[in-house]
């Protein structure tokens, strides 16, 4: 294997230290080398180049003070940190293996290594009585004569005989006379221990049969007859098959590696082959990681992962390996030209499905990530979702719903989770979890295109509501201004997490009634809905400008494609820029690849993973959990609790959160006809046409009382008008979420 000498590389730094005198000329020994190694090649373009570095003497050139102008500075003057810098910048490995370190990855192995030890024993465990014991006894006269044999041969030295012969042959005599005497010797000497060794046989045969219990007799023909068996198995039949037959792969070697990255179409490369060079540098060695072989490598100046990651398939022909094995990826702690080549033993779609890290969890906290599947070298990954909005897309029957049914799941199992599901192909994907929604709707007409419609409507002034009550929240509750697993608890305050999925919502953004203010909404609660805890999971078989707008398609943060058509559709997924870089779902197989997508945005660079598969009978017993949860905590509403979708449908809007957010708690009193004009102004469909007496009569009810508030008018007159004191309306806030907590 081709490895970088890292201690050389040091050393021929300090050599080239010493060797530098910043005052004078001095030799570049990096180049003044490799231009004496390529001078075969180059010798008569590059000496003219050479001759006055090489020479070091300046009289050579011009003369007096007119040295020769250095166009390269000494390599290690200018090129880099110094020796303990590097040393320090130096990348530690892993003191553990990753499997080692995470929980779950670990029980995952120990769960595998017990299946597999608990597989190979049932199957001997079986075989023991049906197979491997006739066979013993079946083989057993045959092992008699093989033993009777190899005593014979012993006893009269036959192993010898082939030497005797040859120098026989050869006529040395002397040599062959030595050896007839050992023989002699030695067949006396064995002859009697055979003897000796058969009346002994015969001894202990004649007390088993005549003189011992019937215990005894049985234990020893027994052992004998499965000894004997032993004895007369062929040598190409062994006794027992193999449990488990390994899948031999070939192991990856720096070799495979340059000539299939040779083979790919990049000009270095294929150039610096051709001329006896490797073109690429391994940095470190190539190793097992997870199920399939490791390569690091730095690719040639100018070349990027980008470059290998577009020529994939190709890669995967020179390394003759199926195309799902072949995962060339960029490290994120290094430059743009540090190639991790992973090669699978197994193609990634013959994985299996993939079991939920959560399957079988009681309940989980949305703040941390939901397992979401595994990449290619075999590595859980998750997806964070509080903060986060989540697009999926791809062509039909490649496993949107599926992932989006994983990424529910995850939400169902906080039992703080508002859970607002709209799936709008009719197909009933995510029927199981109605029993734990608070809005749910399946269904591809008018009717159920509306309520996912009104549902956006309602996230919106949800997220106004948010908000405004965010921002009434103390400092030390809320420092960041955004939802925390403390506020989410604190159920008074109604700031849980909200997650609304929208699945297939190409038929929502499209249609031609509803579509354009569902895109508004939606867009609208990307941008402002992440901080105050309202998750939207959108996901779309159709991604073009129509189906969804730009706004959303620029706006998410967490992208996940199965296999697309085209470039276009994508960067509409994976955002601008993303096949470009190399970042290509256009790469997936329809079918063989479903659930198989790239994920950006959750970890630093786009990854490829594999999701997890849960079935329908996996996600009823899921909602089953997540519903026991709910009623347990009181948390079940709703359409999970029977209520009507249509009363909660309805224009809806709370009075007091909007008094609250258009009234700074810099104002203490303020005029009722001021809140009017700014109600108007926050929500024209509700307050448009208001008056200061609206505001009087709307807010009396809720125990707020209009007096006499001194103030000035917009031309600057003091004057006293009817208005409130908004710490009345902090208390009659404050009673009425406690008294709804309470409820
Ligand atoms: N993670 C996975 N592991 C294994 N098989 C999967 C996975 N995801 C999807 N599949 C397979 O792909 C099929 C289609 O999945 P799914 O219904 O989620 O696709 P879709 O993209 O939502 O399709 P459509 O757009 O038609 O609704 C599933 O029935 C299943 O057989």
């Amino acid at each position: 294997m081709k490895h970088p000498d890292d201690d050389n590389e040091l050393f021929n730094r300090l050599e080239a230290e010493l060797a530098a005198d910043p005052a004078g000329d001095v030799v570049d020994l990096n180049k003044a080398r490799s231009a004496r190694s390529e001078s075969a090649d180059f010798g008569a373009d590059r000496s003219a180049d050479l001759q006055p570095t090489e020479s070091g003497d300046p009289s050579e050139g011009e003369s007096g003070d007119s040295a020769p102008a250095m166009v390269d500075r000494p390599a290690p003057a200018q090129s880099g940190p110094g020796l303990i810098d590097r040393i320090r910048d130096s990348k530690r490995l892993d003191v553990l293996p990753a499997w080692l370190k995470s929980g779950p990855e670990f029980a995952d192995a120990m769960r595998w290594l017990a299946g597999h030890v608990g597989h190979t024993v049932a199957f001997h465990a079986v075989r023991v009585p049906f197979l491997y014991v006739p066979k013993l006894v079946w083989r057993s006269p045959l092992g008699l004569i093989n033993a009777l044999a190899r005593i014979g041969r012993w006893a009269i030295d036959a192993e010898g005989e082939p030497l005797r012969q040859a120098e026989a042959r050869r006529e040395n005599s002397e040599l062959y006379l030595k050896l007839s005497r050992q023989r002699d010797r030695r067949v006396r000497l064995r002859m009697l221990v055979t003897v000796l060794a058969a009346l002994f046989v015969l001894g202990m045969s004649l007390f088993l049969v005549f003189g011992a219990e019937t215990r005894t007799q049985v234990l020893a023909a027994t052992v004998a007859v499965l000894m004997l068996g032993w004895l007369g198995a062929p040598a190409d039949a062994p006794l027992a098959t193999r449990a488990v037959i390994k899948t031999e792969v070939q192991k990856l070697t720096s070799d495979i590696v340059v000539k299939a990255m040779a083979s790919i179409g990049i000009g270095q490369i294929a150039t610096a082959v051709a001329k006896g060079q490797d073109g690429i540098k391994f940095v470190a060695p190539i190793t097992r990681e997870g199920p399939g072989w490791r390569a690091d490598i730095d690719l040639p100046l100018g070349v990027t992962v980008a470059d290998v990651a577009d020529r994939r398939a190709r890669l995967a022909s020179g390394l003759r390996r199926p195309l799902g094995c072949v995962w060339p990826d960029a490290d994120p702690s290094e430059h743009e030209g540090r190639l991790i080549l992973w090669v699978g033993d197994r193609d990634l779609s013959k994985t299996g499905i993939v079991k939920w890290g959560l399957a079988n969890s009681r309940k989980h906290d949305v703040f941390k990530k939901i397992p979401f599947g595994i990449d290619p070298r075999g590595r859980a990954q998750s997806v964070p979702m509080i903060q986060h909005n989540i697009l999926i897309g791809s062509l039909p029957g490649q496993g949107k719903t599926a992932s989006v049914r994983v990424l529910a799941c995850g939400a169902a199992m906080d039992p703080s989770v508002e859970l607002w599901l709209h799936e709008n192909k009719g197909t009933g994907d995510l029927d199981a979890l109605e029993c734990v929604s608070h809005r749910f709707v399946s269904g591809i007409d008018d009717d159920s295109i509306k309520y996912a419609a009104d549902s956006l409507k309602l996230l919106r002034e949800e997220v106004m509501r948010r908000a405004a009550a965010m921002k009434k929240l103390p400092r030390d509750l809320c420092p960041d201004k955004r939802i925390t697993r403390t506020i989410a608890d604190k159920r008074s305050l109604k700031l849980w997490p909200l997650v609304a999925v929208f699945d297939e919502c190409q038929n929502l953004f499209a249609h031609p009634k509803y579509g354009k203010q569902a895109g508004d909404d939606a867009e609208f609660i990307i941008k402002l809905g992440r901080a105050l805890g309202v998750v939207l999971i959108l996901a779309t078989q159709r991604p073009d400008k129509e189906s969804l707008p730009t706004g959303i398609s620029g706006n998410v943060s967490i992208r996940f494609a199965l296999r697309v058509a085209g470039q276009v559709e994508n960067d509409m997924i994976l955002g601008t820029s993303a096949y470009k870089n190399g970042v290509r779902a256009t790469s997936f197989r329809p079918e063989i690849d479903a659930g198989n997508g790239y994920l950006a945005g959750a970890t630093a660079l786009p990854v490829v993973v594999r999701t997890a598969y849960l079935d329908d009978p996996a996600t009823n017993a899921i909602a089953q959990r997540a519903h026991a949860l709910r009623k347990a905590e009181g948390t079940l509403s709703g359409h999970a609790l029977g209520e009507d979708p249509e009363a909660a449908a309805g224009p809806s809007y709370d009075l007091l959160a909007d008094v609250a957010a258009i009234v700074p708690p810099s104002e203490e009193r303020v005029w009722n006809e001021r809140i009017a004009v700014r109600l108007a102004e926050l929500r024209p469909e509700v307050y448009g046409g208001w008056k200061g007496e609206n505001v009087t009569s709307t807010l009396k009810p809720h125990g707020i009382k209009t007096r006499d508030v001194a103030g000035v008018t917009d031309d600057g007159t003091r004057t006293t008008r009817r208005g409130i004191v908004r710490a009345d309306l902090t208390k009659a806030i404050a009673e009425r979420d406690e008294n709804r907590g309470a409820a």
